[in-house]
């Protein structure tokens, strides 16, 4: 609404007014043309009621301006103008809703526009009630409805009543859906369903009795059956506005935004639910097609929330579905991705947040497919491990049972999980940074996520991904080549090569990342640095209650390490440069069959010195040598490059150079160090500021 302002309390004319002038002799104004705070004598307002009422200190309601002359059908829903109405001393004989349904025409003299001092929005106000006059809905014309035409959000006939045509409705329907009302209100949603289906038997083009059952199985979470009935209805009544916001409802939960949009479009905007409906299907729009996500506010939603389960939009980035020689389906990027963009956002297909067994997240994947036959589809798509192949499925009606194949759905738990983290920050880098020691240990669940589930396994792999509630983030930490595939780690890259070979065979695959690779071929060297970090292992509790007694051990155990590198460097190819970037095997098909490759060749990434390294960094300190322990720590940031599942781990590091030069007083380093630490963090996080506050304050407290 444009309102200029003027001074308080101004009266716009000297005509002389009050509640007694006729109408008639009043002249039309718009809320367009209104003004602030001024009460606009002589003048009258022609609007109708677009909402239902709500009695308060004054009954509140909200109405919209006729449209005036012809314009296209389109620019009817946008143009209408809006406002907030409340009544003082409106004394109502009878229901409010029945005297003040929803489509009232209004007659308001002297109408009066200022600022809501709670909200500061714009809203009409009317003292007396003698100034406002509820126009019959029989009443069709009359000096100030002449030319008039209302908006489409409300589907009201004006005139007299129309005789029904249809047939007389029998007693016993009406019986039956009362009943079915009674049940609804008693929240015995299936039993209301089944009281508006005998119904439904005997006369099965009832409207109110779709729409009802509609309700009903919105309240069971039946998205699909709630639609077939809206759209019955709708069938059967276009205008139906509870009908209508039912298809919307169950299309919305349906994640169906773009249906959702277009059928609240058809609706009024009036009701505070459809209002608020439709903020949030244009939320989800946005999330769906932009990839934009408010993950601060998320992440309060998922803190204030019990269990987690979120509402938003799936989101994928420039991907396809692939298949990958040796690894079945994977995703490959369908153009160049720049690191630190969002790959994919998807919500859980199930979850459990408690450290629980496979058993539970089972028993709620079967309770979905029983509520939800159609998922059946995309989850009997996913891999099921060697023994099981794959099975097709096209369960598409809301009616239709779907399999329920217990030892498939455990498979494919088994193959296809995630672990669930409670809070952001990853318990890794507080076992492996002695001076870390955030949130603690997080409680963990497991989570099944369909599209994520596509993803293969590199130890350097190119994206990362976190989990907030039931919803995973994934980003690209690294550049991506066209056509390069896209990879999690399903194993940390800290673990020794037998640690990550074990855990992948129990998955009944060998990774043959570079860096698998270059260590399978090198077995003395990878044998002898397993043990020294076995060794580190078992001392490691001591060094990080900070016995330095341990440092000259642990200076041994690093540099026989460091050994194990030049050993294996001297009889691998040194072709390879630092920096350089690794190449591409394109198959015939013309998909890249390598990870993204690491700025570093794998025998030049000494991965396996880090752990020693921050250990005698944390040691030096403890000393207080704090020369030594920032090069230490230079040192460990070196030989880890960005690789995702251990990346949050660089985000530490760097924070902890940052606060050892300032131990040193080396202040112009704290802040570069905690640019370098933001950085790191934006690959895993995205630039949301809040988060990244977050963690600053969380660090500077530990
Ligand atoms: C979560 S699924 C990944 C998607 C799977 N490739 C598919 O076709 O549905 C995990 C399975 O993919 C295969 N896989 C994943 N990463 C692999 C890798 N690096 N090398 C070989 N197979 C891999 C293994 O069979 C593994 O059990």
């Amino acid at each position: 609404m444009l309102l200029s302002q003027q001074d308080p309390r101004q009266t716009s004319t000297n005509c002389p007014d009050s509640s007694k002038t006729p109408f008639n002799s009043l002249e039309r104004i718009s809320l367009f043309e209104l003004r602030l705070n001024t009460i606009h004598l002589g003048r009258v307002l022609v609007c109708r009621t677009i909402s239902k009422p709500i009695q308060s200190a004054a009954v509140h309601v909200e109405i919209e301006d006729p449209i005036i002359g012809e314009r296209s059908s389109a620019a009817q829903e946008t143009d209408v103008t809006t406002a907030r109405l409340p009544l003082y001393n409106f004394n109502v004989s009878g229901v409010l809703g029945d005297v003040l349904d929803i489509g009232t025409r209004l007659f308001i003299r002297k109408p009066y526009c200022e600022f809501d001092a709670e909200d500061g929005l714009p809203m009409l106000r009317c003292y007396s009630p003698d100034d406002v006059v509820l126009v019959p809905n029989e009443q069709v014309d009359g000096p100030l409805l002449t030319g008039l035409r209302w908006s489409n959000a409300v589907s009201i006939t004006y005139g007299p009543p129309v005789k029904q045509q249809s047939r007389p409705r029998s007693g016993k329907i009406d019986d039956l859906q009362r009943r079915g009302n009674e049940q609804f209100i008693r929240k015995e949603y299936a039993s209301a369903i089944d009281s508006y289906t005998q119904a439904l038997e005997l006369e099965p083009d009832d409207v109110a009795l779709l729409s009802n059952r509609a309700h009903a199985h919105l309240q069971l979470q039946q998205f699909r059956k709630a639609l077939q009935d809206a759209e019955a209805a709708l069938k059967l009544d276009g205008a139906n506005p509870k009908a209508r916001f039912r298809q919307a409802k169950a299309l919305y939960a349906m994640r169906s935004y773009e249906e959702a949009w277009n059928s609240l479009k058809m609706l009024s905007k009036a009701t505070v639910e459809t209002q608020e409906l439709s903020r949030r299907t244009r939320q989800r729009l946005e999330e769906q097609k932009n990839g934009r996500y408010n993950v601060m506010s998320i992440l309060h939603e998922a803190r204030s929330t019990w269990p987690p389960y979120l509402d938003h939009s799936d989101y994928v980035g420039p991907m396809r579905v692939t298949e990958i020689p040796g690894k079945g389906r994977g995703m490959v990027a369908t153009k160049e991705i720049a690191e630190g963009s969002l790959l994919m956002c998807s919500k859980a297909f199930a979850v459990v947040f408690e450290e629980k067994s496979v058993h539970d997240i089972v028993i709620k994947i079967v309770d979905k497919l029983k509520k939800e036959p159609w998922v059946a589809t995309e989850l009997y798509d996913l891999y099921a491990g060697p023994n099981m192949p794959p099975m097709s499925t096209n369960c598409t009606n809301a009616t239709e049972a779907a399999e329920i194949d217990i030892a498939r759905i455990t498979n494919i738990v088994i193959e296809n999980s995630f672990t669930v983290d409670k809070e952001l920050w990853t318990p890794l880098s507080s076992q492996l940074l002695p001076h870390a020691n955030r949130r603690g240990v997080l409680d963990v669940g497991t989570g099944l996520w369909i599209l994520p589930s596509l993803i293969n396994h590199s130890c350097l792999a190119n994206a990362s991904f976190f989990n907030i509630g039931d919803f995973m983030f994934i980003r690209a930490v690294r550049d991506l080549n066209e056509g390069e595939e896209v990879c999690v780690a399903y194993v940390g890259v800290l673990d020794t090569y037998e640690g990550r070979t074990k855990k992948l065979e129990k998955r009944n695959f060998e990774c043959h990342c570079p860096l698998c690779d270059f260590e399978r071929a090198q077995p003395e060297a990878t044998c002898r640095r397993a043990k020294l970090l076995d060794e580190f292992t078992r001392m490691r509790p001591e060094i990080q209650m900070g016995n330095v007694g341990k440092m000259p051990r642990l200076k041994v155990i690093m540099d026989e390490i460091r050994k194990t590198y030049s050993t294996a460097s001297a009889t691998i190819s040194t072709s390879s440069r630092r920096g350089k970037k690794g190449k591409k095997k394109v198959t015939a098909g013309g998909v890249a069959t390598t990870t993204s490759p690491p700025a570093m060749e794998p025998h030049q990434l000494p991965i396996g010195l880090f752990r020693t390294l921050s250990a005698y960094s944390h040691l030096n300190a403890c000393l207080g040598q704090f020369n030594q322990a920032v090069q230490a720590l230079h040192e460990a940031f070196e030989v880890l490059p960005r690789i995702a599942g251990v990346n949050f781990v660089r985000v530490d590091i760097a924070m902890q150079i940052g606060k050892m030069y300032g131990m040193l007083n080396r202040f112009d380093e704290v802040g570069r160090w905690k640019k370098v630490a933001r950085k790191e963090f934006q690959m895993l996080y995205g630039e949301d500021q809040g988060l990244w506050k977050e963690y600053v304050d969380d660090f500077d407290v530990c």
